[in-house]
C-alpha cells in the first residue's frame, strides 16, 4: 500500500538520499582485547570511554533541563528572568492581532505537536488523552486551515488519541507521513504515504526487544515502540537511577551505529541516522500540499519539545510563518512566540477559528 502523491519527484529524490546516507554509515571496528593493544590504542580507548561517560551525563542533564521536575531555585521562571523571555518570545495570545496582521493575504497552514501541546504531560504515555474540548477545537481548525499533527509517537497511536480523519499525520518524528484519503479524477484512492526509514523496521524491532530486556532491572523504566523509532521513558524512574538507565541504553546502542539518540521530556529517543526530522516533515508536507515555492503561505508550528526545534528552525530560516513554543519555563528556542500549556494552545486555536469564521462571513 506504499504510494506517493503523484508527480513528486523531489520527494522521491529526498527519500533516496536519506536512505543512502544511512547505508554508508560505517560500523566502528570491534575493540581489540586488552593484552593485544598498544599503549597508544589503550589510551585512545580509555579516552573514548571517558567521552562516552561524559555523553551519558550530558543526556541526563539535557533531559533534566528540557523538563524540570520541581521548581528549583536554579530553574529560571518566566516571571524572574528580568522580562527577557517575554520580550523575545511573547505570548501568542497577547500578540494575536500582530500574528493575524502578518498572515494577511497568506494561506495559514497549521502544524501541531501532540504530547505537551494538545495533551498535558502525564506519567503513563499510554494515557496521554486529549480532552473532548481540544478535539472539537482541532476539528474546527482543520475546517479553516490545512492541519497536520507532527509527533514522535507511532502514527497509529497518535491517530487513536486524536481520532480526526481529516488531518495529516506525521508520526515517528516525521518518518511516517499520511494524509487524508481523497478520490482522484479517475476515482481511485490517492493516498499520501511517505516512510523514508522503512528499511530500519527490523533493526528497530530488534533493538526494542533488547532495550526491554536490558532495562527491566530499572524500576519505572518503560520502552515504547514508535515503529520507526523508540522511546525510553525516565519519568517514573528515581532520578538517582537516571545515569544507570542511560548507561543501559548506551550499552545496547553501541552495537547499532546506524541509530542515534535524541532527548525529549524525560525520555531518550532512538532513531535511524537518516537526515530526517520534524523540520523536514514540515517541508515535505508543505510541498505535498502544493506550497513548495509559494511566498503566500504562512505555516504555524506549535510544539513543546526539543525535537520541535528542527521545525521552528526551518520556519526561521525560510522566513515564513513562525514557531510557538509551549513552555512554562524560559528555554533556548528558535520559536518566535510562546504559550504556557495545552489550555493556552486551545485558546489560541479557538481564536484562529473565530477570526477565520468572521473573515469568511465578512467577505
Ligand atoms: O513529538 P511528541 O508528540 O511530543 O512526542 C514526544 C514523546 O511524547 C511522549 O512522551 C512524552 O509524553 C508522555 C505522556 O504525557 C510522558 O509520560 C513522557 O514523559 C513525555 O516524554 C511519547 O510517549 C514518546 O514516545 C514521544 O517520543
Amino acid at each position: 500500500m506504499v504510494s506517493f502523491l503523484e508527480g513528486r519527484p523531489q520527494n522521491i529524490a529526498a527519500c533516496q538520499s536519506v536512505v543512502s546516507e544511512a547505508k554508508s554509515a560505517q560500523k566502528p571496528p570491534a575493540p581489540p582485547g586488552f593484552l593485544s593493544i598498544s599503549r597508544k590504542q589503550f589510551l585512545h580507548n580509555l579516552d573514548l570511554e571517558i567521552n562516552a561517560g561524559a555523553r551519558v551525563h550530558a543526556w541526563v542533564d539535557s533531559m533534566r533541563a528540557s523538563s524540570p521536575t520541581h521548581i528549583k531555585s536554579s530553574t529560571p521562571s518566566i516571571a524572574d528572568d528580568g522580562g527577557s523571555w517575554n520580550l523575545n518570545h511573547p505570548s501568542a495570545l497577547e500578540m494575536f492581532e500582530q500574528i493575524i496582521d502578518a498572515s494577511k493575504e497568506k494561506q495559514i497552514v497549521m502544524f501541531l505537536d501532540y504530547d505537551g501541546t494538545l495533551s498535558p504531560i502525564v506519567a503513563d504515555p499510554d494515557r496521554a488523552f486529549m480532552s473532548k474540548k481540544m478535539r472539537k477545537t482541532v476539528k474546527k481548525l482543520a475546517k479553516c486551515f490545512p492541519t497536520a499533527i507532527v509527533s514522535g509517537r507511532c502514527r497509529d497511536k497518535v491517530y487513536n488519541f486524536v481520532k480526526l480523519a481529516e488531518l495529516y499525520y506525521a508520526g515517528s518524528h516525521g518518518m511516517d507521513i499520511k494524509g487524508p484519503q481523497k478520490l482522484s479524477k479517475s476515482n481511485q484512492d490517492t493516498e499520501l504515504l511517505f516512510q523514508p526509514a522503512s528499511e530500519f523496521l527490523p533493526m528497530i524491532d530488534e533493538v526494542y526487544k533488547q532495550l526491554v530486556e536490558t532495562t527491566k532491572s530499572t524500576p519505572g523504566a518503560k520502552v515504547e515502540n514508535n515503529k520507526f523509532c523508540l522511546s525510553v521513558h525516565f519519568r517514573c524512574v528515581d532520578e538517582k537511577k537516571w545515569s544507570e538507565l542511560a548507561q543501559q541504553v548506551k550499552s545496547v546502542l553501541k552495537e547499532y551505529p546506524k541509530l542515534r539518540l535524541t532527548q525529549g521530556r524525560k525520555v531518550l529517543e532512538i532513531r535511524p541516522t537518516i537526515k530526517w526530522d520534524k523540520g523536514k516533515a514540515l517541508e515535505f508536507l508543505l510541498e505535498s500540499l502544493g506550497f513548495a515555492d509559494c511566498t503566500d503561505v504562512f505555516p504555524v508550528y506549535i510544539g513543546d519539545d526539543r525535537t520541535d526545534e528542527d521545525a521552528f528552525k526551518i520556519l526561521r530560516d525560510r522566513g515564513q510563518g513562525f514557531g510557538i513554543l509551549v513552555s512554562k519555563f524560559p528555554k533556548d528556542t528558535s520559536a518566535s512566540y510562546s504559550l504556557q500549556e495545552p489550555d493556552e494552545v486551545m485558546d489560541f486555536l479557538q481564536r484562529l477559528v473565530e477570526w477565520k469564521e468572521l473573515s469568511v462571513k465578512l467577505n
